[in-house]
């Protein structure tokens, strides 16, 4: 279902009452040859309690910005990020990030960067072996617990990166062009990957992508993006049944929504 946005300063779909995440009003200007650059103009977006949400856009429209502002790695020149309805200051362990270049630490083991953001919060030794045992349980991983990420192909680098960002109990994950690097078979694995970690956590997840087939197939709502300067334009309701198989890609429904995503993305192009 595609929804119009006829006016852009307003979200298009209102959030639940209180949304896991909300996108207020941002906006970012670079300066660029002692110009300003304005790249996100009163962005406004949101995320429910255990949503699964893509955006796409053309490249260069400001999708990493907004996600790194989301993460409170950038600070926005106006606006606000809210999660529970809490505005959040700066960086915190409620967003868990996953990027698109492999982000491991190479001289750490896979249980160790799993690790990682628990030493810094000083957990106890043995719930912290729990822990890290658990999630590489989820990520399918328990067997390279002591293997190096130069011995891990790129799918279980991602794997090993996400059970990182979802240690540390966020309230939404953020990813940016997660499978970006991926040969389209790891990619389609990664993404089969994705729904079921969806099902059995039902973590928020809140995705970029520029591959329209993987944002129909992994997402419930998709926002579709457009550049110069980058504006959420328009937003579409991906109607198809919560369990998908690889086989829905070949379905009519499945690629009616791939037609109006790429009309859609045309039109902001
Ligand atoms: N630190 C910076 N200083 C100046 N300009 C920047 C900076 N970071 C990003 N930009 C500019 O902002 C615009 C948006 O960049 P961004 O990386 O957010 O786009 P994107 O949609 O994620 O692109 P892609 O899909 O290619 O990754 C680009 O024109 C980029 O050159």
């Amino acid at each position: 279902m595609l929804l119009n946005a006829t006016d852009i300063s307003r979200p298009l779909t209102p959030p639940t009452p209180i949304a896991k995440l909300q996108v207020q009003g941002i906006t970012k200007s670079f300066r660029r040859s002692r110009k300003p650059l304005t790249v996100l103009d009163d962005v406004n977006l949101h995320l429910s309690k255990s949503e699964f949400v893509c955006i796409a856009g053309a490249s260069g429209c400001g999708k990493s910005t907004l996600l790194n502002i989301i993460a409170g790695l950038l600070p926005p020149c106006e606006g606000q990020v809210l999660v529970d309805g809490e505005p959040v200051p700066g960086p915190g362990a409620d967003r868990g990030m996953v990027f698109q270049s492999y982000t491991l630490y190479p001289w750490l083991t896979v249980a160790n960067n799993v690790a990682f953001g628990l030493k810094l919060r000083r957990l106890p030794k043995a719930q912290m072996r729990e822990r890290v045992g658990y999630f590489l349980n989820i990520v399918g991983l328990s067997a390279f617990a002591s293997a190096y990420p130069k011995e891990l192909s790129g799918g279980m680098k991602q794997r090993v990166a996400i059970a990182r960002a979802l240690i540390n109990g966020p309230e939404v994950l953020l990813m940016d062009e997660p499978f970006g690097a991926l040969d389209a078979q790891t990619k389609e694995k990664m993404q089969q990957f994705m729904l079921e970690l969806w099902e059995k956590t039902r973590t928020s997840i809140l995705m970029i992508t520029h591959d329209l087939e993987e944002a129909i197939y992994l997402a419930q709502r998709v926002y579709v993006m457009s550049a110069h300067p980058g504006r959420i334009q328009q937003e579409i309701k991906i109607d198809l049944p919560p369990e998908r198989e690889l086989d829905l890609k070949l379905s009519p429904k499945f690629i009616q929504t791939k037609r109006e995503l790429i009309e859609s993305l045309r039109a902001v192009a």
